[in-house]
């Protein structure tokens, strides 16, 4: 793959030569793989962002079985941009600096200490890069981890890193917290909209998934043409994020605009992924997110998704189809794949499931 500078740095199926953590120290210029396209979906424009505290509402978790008026607040967030952060969510601040502390220690071990956690060609789970599927992909600037957490008999415990000594069971007991609160969500959100309050947990089945990927973003010094992550909607049934303590980069796109997620420090980031949004009937919504780059603090992030039970049927639930809201999606099996195969065909999975 020879791009204009006939430098042939990448070719299919592969990944980087060089780490982006590697460039960043290095100082090198990103490679123009990893150049946003200039259309409205990529954009960087950035007149049209509005950073403010006020437009992602914070939610308090310890409320919502109990005040009508929280749960209103859940209604309306789930409903318009689809993003929240929560607060009262029971996990002590000093385990939320934890999580942070391995994710970081993880991040600077040497390289060849973190390659024994890679990823093979064709393998999601392990550490590494975007794999390159085609020429024209664009590249991520970040470096992650990305693990499944449960089933927990599913676990791939030789891609748990042994360095820092306590990750496995840091990540054990943050992921184990997270499912609760996600239980609690799924009950939530359904008390919300007047429905069976187990209405979503049950399509989720009695075997969800949970994967993990731990992201890390170097400074780049092209913030302005090279992206942390693409704009993309989860996959998830929903997504619990732990920002950075201090460096944002998180953006949802509100009202058709780019809005920064402000740093709240021991909050979580949710963010609805695209199986509430079928299973809700469009009601909830997975919100399109970004995450830009900058020149000079490097950035980490953990985010813990669910998923359905592969072989299950999710499909919007039958309670919330009527006259007034007629089914806007089919049922579907195996969200995840399927995702994956519109991604490669340049097609976006959500638009392929409408009725
Ligand atoms: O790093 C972040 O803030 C978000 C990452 C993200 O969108 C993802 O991992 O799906
Ligand atoms: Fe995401």
């Amino acid at each position: 793959m020879a791009n204009m500078a006939g430098m042939s740095v990448f070719s299919e199926g592969v990944t980087l030569p060089k780490t982006v953590q590697e460039m960043s120290i290095n100082g090198d210029e990103p490679p123009p793989e990893f150049y946003v396209k200039d259309s409205s979906f990529g954009c960087l424009d950035s007149s049209d962002l509005s950073s403010s505290v006020n437009s992602v509402p914070v939610i308090d978790v310890s409320q919502l079985l109990s005040s009508n008026d929280e749960l209103e607040k859940l209604k309306l967030a789930l409903n318009s941009s689809g993003c929240f952060q929560a607060i009262g969510h029971g996990i002590s601040s000093s385990f939320i600096d934890k999580v942070r502390e391995v994710a970081k220690t993880f991040f600077g071990l040497p390289r060849e200490e973190k390659q024994k956690y890679s990823r093979d060609v064709n393998e999601v789970e392990g550490y590494g890069h975007d794999l390159v599927v085609s020429e024209k992909q664009v590249l991520d600037w970040n470096t992650r981890l990305f693990l499944r957490v449960f089933p927990q008999h599913q676990r791939r415990l030789n891609l748990w890193p042994e360095n820092p000594h306590d990750f496995r069971e840091v990540l054990h007991e943050y992921s184990s917290k997270l499912k609760q609160m996600m239980d609690l969500l799924f009950k939530a959100m359904a008390k919300s909209l007047n429905i069976e309050e187990n209405s979503f947990s049950d399509q989720f089945g009695d075997n969800p998934v949970m994967q993990v990927r731990f992201n890390f973003y170097p400074p780049c010094s092209k913030p302005d043409k090279v992206l942390g992550v693409k704009p993309h909607s989860d996959r998830s049934g929903v997504t619990v994020l732990l920002q950075d303590e201090e460096v944002e980069g998180l953006q949802i796109i509100k009202d058709g605009k780019w809005i920064t997620v402000p740093v709240i420090p021991h909050a979580l980031v949710v963010n609805l992924g695209d199986q509430m949004q079928i299973m809700s009937n469009g009601i909830f919504k997975s919100p399109v997110h970004r995450v830009v780059t900058n020149t000079d603090k490097l950035r980490i992030s953990v985010a813990m998704f669910n998923e359905a039970e592969p072989d299950r049927e999710i499909g919007p639930v039958e309670s919330l189809i009527d006259e007034n809201r007629p089914r806007l999606y089919r049922n579907v099996k195996n969200y995840a794949s399927f995702n994956y195969e519109c991604f490669q065909k340049g097609k976006v999975a959500l638009e392929e499931v409408k009725v």
